[in-house]
């Protein structure tokens, strides 16, 4: 929560203009029957003021009532939303920072809920908290202290309602609610993932019967979810109604302490009705507080989970004040790495001279992919080191390292938009020609300008329709309109009929001299067009 608050520092200004409307609105609507009950007492003994003057106050008062409560209201919604673009920028480029290699583990669901709902749950706390409370605390203050000038026993008793509605009935609610605003928030986040999970393995779910099985997941975790909202709206609907029996009951409490207090003539009868009318319409600030108890802890579980995001060490960390380089070849030496257990790489080296085809074969899960994405610096290495151009690649400026090096993984992820948009992923201002070219030496081109839109078609709409082969062609033509000097192809052929292996392959054939590749392939097809062939077996290469 001090974190939380520590967010807002550079709104303090706004937020005291918030606080101080709020409280300037809040004691309108206090004084406003206050002054109705002056003007009755004054018209019973006789002595009413001119009714211009009593229409003008009492319509003054609700004016600026509403203007201040706005103006509150606008104070607390700028700077939440101020705050909430803040957080999400400072979320965003904390995830730019962990990934890939500490986004790996993370439950998308939970990720995107966290992205989302998470940091809009925040509104609550920037709007909804900070400022009611300040609110409630001055206006308790200016209550007792109005009360007291008339009789101190009655601004006592009121003093104890304030508290009771404000600082107990927000206990009541977290007791009641107990740990359900923040098991409501896991479950929405352990829901979306399941849902998510369901979505993206939809074949798999088919094609093995798995239906009802996923189904009745999706129900056990939508029905915990339902009880948790469940136990937080009847914990705030029996805060609601005990809030409102405890107004009544400190009001009647007034008034019979006044009456009592005027028949023991420590009070007058005119001060008896303007206490008693003060107190029941003073409750406002304090109502605003009786709900927190249930709502704040799901406000406080949702910024922990995103505090815990930023307060994520990434595993690879950017390099912005190490060297630029010009691509000169590139080599792994003694290079040992695990993923955090086993060992996945020991001892590897391997030189790949510039202008060359270096190929990698090797059973599956021999380590391949990993030190493919050890050149992309995607994590360090254990042992060892790799270097591009003589610089290891943790001193090379990490802008520098992405323009140098270009990656095919062997499954090539599309965004949703046309097909021209996720060619230009790779290089944003490629003509027409560029992109063409590229198309083509991915064997791709063809099956494009084929489409109704051609290079205009949606991929969304194109959906699962578009085969392995063709995605993994849009990710050949991507890497090769990315023009890095380095380019590594992991398993680039793995999805291809031969026809269109051989396009691809006479592609890298040419890339000759021009450019340096990095091979992965099981297939000896492919592997024919390599210089240089290194063998890897258990994280070993020879
Ligand atoms: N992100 C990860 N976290 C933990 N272990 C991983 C991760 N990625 C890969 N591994 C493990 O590392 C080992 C090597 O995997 P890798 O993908 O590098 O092998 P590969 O030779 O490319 O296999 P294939 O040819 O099947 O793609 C495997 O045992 C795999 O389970």
């Amino acid at each position: 929560m001090w974190r939380l608050l520590g967010l807002t520092r550079p709104m303090a200004g706004v937020m005291l203009l918030a606080i101080a409307c709020g409280v300037l609105g809040f004691c309108c609507a206090t004084f406003l029957p206050v002054v109705a009950t002056r003007f009755a007492l004054d018209a019973l003994a006789g002595s009413l003021p001119p009714m211009g003057a009593v229409a003008g106050a009492l319509v003054g008062l609700a004016v600026a009532r509403g203007a201040l409560h706005y103006a509150e209201q606008t104070c607390n919604h700028y700077i939440a939303f101020k705050l909430l673009a803040h957080v999400r920028d400072l979320v965003f480029g904390k995830l730019r920072e962990l990934a890939p290699a500490k986004l790996a583990g993370h439950d998308r669901g939970s990720l995107v809920s966290t992205i989302t709902s998470d940091v809009e749950l925040l509104e609550v706390f920037f709007a909804h908290t900070i400022s009611p409370v300040s609110i409630a605390v001055v206006m308790a203050v200016v209550m007792t202290a109005f009360l007291a000038g008339i009789s101190p026993k009655v601004a006592l008793v009121a003093l104890v309602g304030y508290l009771c509605v404000g600082v107990g009935m927000p206990l009541l609610g977290a007791h009641l609610s107990a740990d359900a605003g923040r098991v409501t928030r896991a479950q929405a986040g352990r829901l979306s993932g399941i849902v998510l999970d369901s979505l993206r393995g939809l074949s798999q779910v088919l094609q093995f019967g798995a239906g009802d099985a996923r189904m009745g997941l999706i129900d056990d975790e939508s029905r915990r979810l339902s009880d948790a909202q469940g136990r937080l709206s009847s914990a705030s609907s029996t805060v609601a109604a005990a809030s409102g029996a405890l107004i009544m009951l400190f009001s009647l409490a007034v008034m019979f302490l006044g009456g009592s207090l005027v028949v023991s003539g420590e009070m007058t009868v005119d001060g008896m009705a303007i206490a008693t009318v003060a107190v029941m319409g003073s409750f406002g600030p304090f109502v605003a507080l009786a709900n927190l108890g249930t709502t704040l802890q799901g406000t406080i579980a949702s910024g922990a989970r995103i505090l815990a995001i930023l307060d994520e060490e990434p595993a690879v960390a950017e390099v912005t004040d190490g060297e630029d380089i010009e691509f000169s070849g590139t080599s792994a030496h003694g290079v040992g790495f695990s993923y955090g257990g086993e060992e996945v790489l020991d001892n590897v080296s391997l030189e790949v001279p510039q202008g060359k085809v270096v190929g990698i074969e090797g059973r599956s899960g021999s380590g391949k992919s990993t030190l493919c994405r050890l050149f992309m610096r995607f994590w360090d290495v254990d042992r060892g080191s790799i270097a591009l151009s003589g610089t290891r690649v943790d001193v090379i400026n990490t802008r520098s390292l992405r323009a140098s090096e270009g990656l095919v993984e062997q499954d090539t992820f599309l965004f949703h938009g046309s097909i021209r948009d996720n060619l230009l992923v790779a290089r944003p201002d490629a003509t027409q020609e560029k992109i063409e070219a590229a198309c083509r030496a991915a064997s791709v081109r063809d099956f494009i300008v084929g489409l109704p839109k051609g290079y205009d078609t949606m991929v969304g709409e194109l959906g699962d329709t578009l085969s392995g082969g063709e995605r993994q062609r849009l990710g050949l033509a991507r890497a090769f309109l990315h023009d890095a000097p380095f380019l590594i192809l992991d398993e680039p052929t793995s999805n291809l009929d031969s026809l269109n292996e051989g396009v691809v392959l006479r592609s890298i054939a040419r890339l000759h001299g021009s450019r340096t590749v990095l091979l992965v392939s099981h297939r000896p097809s492919t592997m024919a067009v390599a210089d240089q062939t290194y063998s890897m077996d258990s994280g070993r290469v020879s």
